[in-house]
């Protein structure tokens, strides 16, 4: 009988806050970040090889084809720890903008996870598999949970969250990558102005959408604005036309805008696509 194949969603992320308390000894900082996935995702497509080894392949987007790849790094992961003796091709169908602040990658790397415990019946909990995801990439543990959480470590300790309140989401990516350890290579952390965590964390509970917008920051700006002019004239540009709150996500480049109004959405998203491409006009995924 031929064995099944196994699909996965890979969605992106934003951060709707993140703030670093401080740098470790192991050269990693110490955050404390709201998250939330959108509906702008990539499909993992795992069919098992009789031969054992692990081959991968992408469709648009340019990323890794080997090693480095973090589907590629989980599916070697599982494999080694459970001494599996078959073998895998990861398709990637990519959306996601790579490097983008997105955690495009990491959320493949967890889709790879969820895929092949469910292919190669390791009946691992989200628990197990979010671990085992930590010594991939930061982010994710938390994208194996999806949804919104509220992250700390060095964000691998995750506290699930409600859903916010439903809006609509524009992002907005420049045409450049960000490297996120040249970002907090060239962070000031004494010299940062925190976002109020706790005042996310609440909104988010009251599904207040407007607090939520003021309550939105990231002292990773700090670095990127200043490194990449664009970034910070796409995030004035957004809100001169008018959405209702407005970050920079992760390490960035990607800006997003929330939005309560779909009819907004759209006139604004018209106004940026004149000086910036690369525009997704998504939801909210929630819980
Ligand atoms: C900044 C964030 C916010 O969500 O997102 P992105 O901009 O990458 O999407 C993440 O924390 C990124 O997570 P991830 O992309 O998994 O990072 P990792 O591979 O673990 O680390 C890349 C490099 O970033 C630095 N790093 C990362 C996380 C952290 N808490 N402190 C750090 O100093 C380290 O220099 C590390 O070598
Ligand atoms: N499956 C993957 N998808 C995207 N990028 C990947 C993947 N595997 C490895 N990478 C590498 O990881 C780095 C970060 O990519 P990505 O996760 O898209 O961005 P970010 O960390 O900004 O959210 C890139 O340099 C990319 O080459």
């Amino acid at each position: 009988m031929e064995k099944r194949k196994v699909s996965v969603k890979a969605p992106a992320k934003i951060n709707l806050s993140l703030d670093v308390l401080s740098k470790r000894p192991d050269g990693y900082h110490e955050v404390e970040m709201v998250m939330t996935t959108v509906d702008l995702a990539d499909r993992i497509e795992l069919t098992p090889l009789e031969e054992n080894k692990i081959t991968i392949e992408s469709s648009g987007g340019f990323v890794p084809l080997d090693g480095r790849n973090l589907a590629y790094q989980a599916a070697l992961l599982l494999k080694e720890e459970f001494h599996i003796k078959e073998g895998v091709h990861i398709h990637i169908s990519k959306h996601i903008p790579v490097a983008a602040g997105l955690a495009g990658g990491s959320s493949d790397a967890a889709a790879a996870l969820k895929g092949l415990n469910e292919m190669w019946g390791l009946n691992l909990s989200l628990d197990e598999l979010a671990e085992r995801g930590a010594k991939i990439g930061s982010d994710v543990s938390f994208c194996v949970y999806g949804g919104t959480a509220l992250a700390t470590g060095r964000g691998e300790f995750i506290q699930l969250l409600n859903a916010p309140p439903p809006c609509w989401v524009l992002l907005a990516k420049p045409p450049i990558g960000v490297s996120t350890a040249e970002v907090y290579r060239n962070l000031k952390v004494d010299n940062l102005e925190h976002p109020d965590t706790a005042a996310m964390v609440d909104a988010i509970k009251q599904k207040d959408f407007s607090k939520v917008c003021s309550q939105l920051g990231n002292v990773l700006e700090s670095v990127t604005l200043n490194m990449y002019p664009e970034v910070r004239q796409i995030k004035e540009q957004m809100i001169r036309l008018g959405a209702d709150g407005v970050l920079m996500s992760g390490s960035g480049p990607t800006v997003f805008g929330l939005f309560q109004h779909e009819s907004r959405v759209q006139r604004v998203y018209n106004g940026l696509r004149g000086f910036c491409n690369e525009v997704y006009a998504v939801r909210i995924l929630g819980e």
